[in-house]
């Protein structure tokens, strides 16, 4: 079965909904980024951002509807977006998932270089993890890390590889962020909270590193 024409108005609305809120951060920096909408699991289907568009504006030719394979369900001019199987990879591997959201942000980028080396960002203690949906007390979340593939498919199986129901995200290196959630709003959600621990924590380095030379000097 394919999906119905609400259904794709319905993931188009939404996908600019997010795409405006987003642009108004400045988190598409020169077209970057990518989102996505699920329509439905069997067989996948999912509305994505075509590829290369200045997503600060909307057209009527700004998203399609693909399959598991990255492949346009409908005849179209328009081409997905390059990383579209990075959303595919989300979807098969995590089916309650209904949106995926990625962005490129200076403050994702820098914890993505600076924690490489572990392959992993971890932090603990602030508020703002709840908004991924972890509620314990002090908790601890630790987010997965990929080297910067240029082949996609590499990098898309490295994903695939690395990415656990607990953690609704991954960074990949020196490039940006997939976030996602069961919906729109979940994915949102996660997004923001993350890129508040990826700011947070940059800004703490610069802060505690700047206390520590005037008290040295
Ligand atoms: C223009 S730099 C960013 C791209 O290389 C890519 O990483 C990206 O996020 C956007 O690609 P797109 O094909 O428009 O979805
Ligand atoms: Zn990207």
């Amino acid at each position: 079965m394919t999906a119905t024409l609400e259904q794709r108005l319905d993931a188009f609305r939404r996908l600019d909904d997010a795409k405006l809120t987003f642009a108004r951060r400045d988190w598409f920096p020169g077209t970057s980024g990518n989102l996505s909408i699920k329509i439905q699991n069997e067989p996948l289907q999912f509305a994505v951002t075509a590829s290369g568009k200045d997503k600060t504006k909307l057209s009527p030719e700004d998203y399609l509807v693909v399959d598991r394979d990255s492949r346009p369900v409908d005849a179209t001019s328009l081409k997905p977006s390059a990383e579209t199987l990075i959303h595919a990879v989300v979807y098969q591997k995590f089916p309650q998932a209904g949106a995926c959201f990625h962005v490129h942000t200076v403050w994702n980028n820098l914890i993505s270089e600076l924690y490489f080396g572990q392959r992993a960002f971890s932090i603990q203690g602030q508020e703002l993890i709840k908004g991924l949906g972890i509620w314990e007390e002090n908790a601890r979340i630790t987010v997965p890390i990929v080297e910067n593939f240029a082949d996609i498919p590499t990098l898309a199986a490295a994903i695939e590889k690395v990415i656990t129901p607990e953690i609704p995200g991954v960074l990949i290196r020196n490039h940006g962020i997939y976030a996602w959630g069961g919906n729109d709003f979940e994915a949102k959600r996660h997004l923001e909270a993350f890129e508040f621990l990826f700011e947070y924590h940059a800004r703490w380095l610069q802060l505690r590193q700047a206390v520590v030379s005037t008290t040295t000097n």
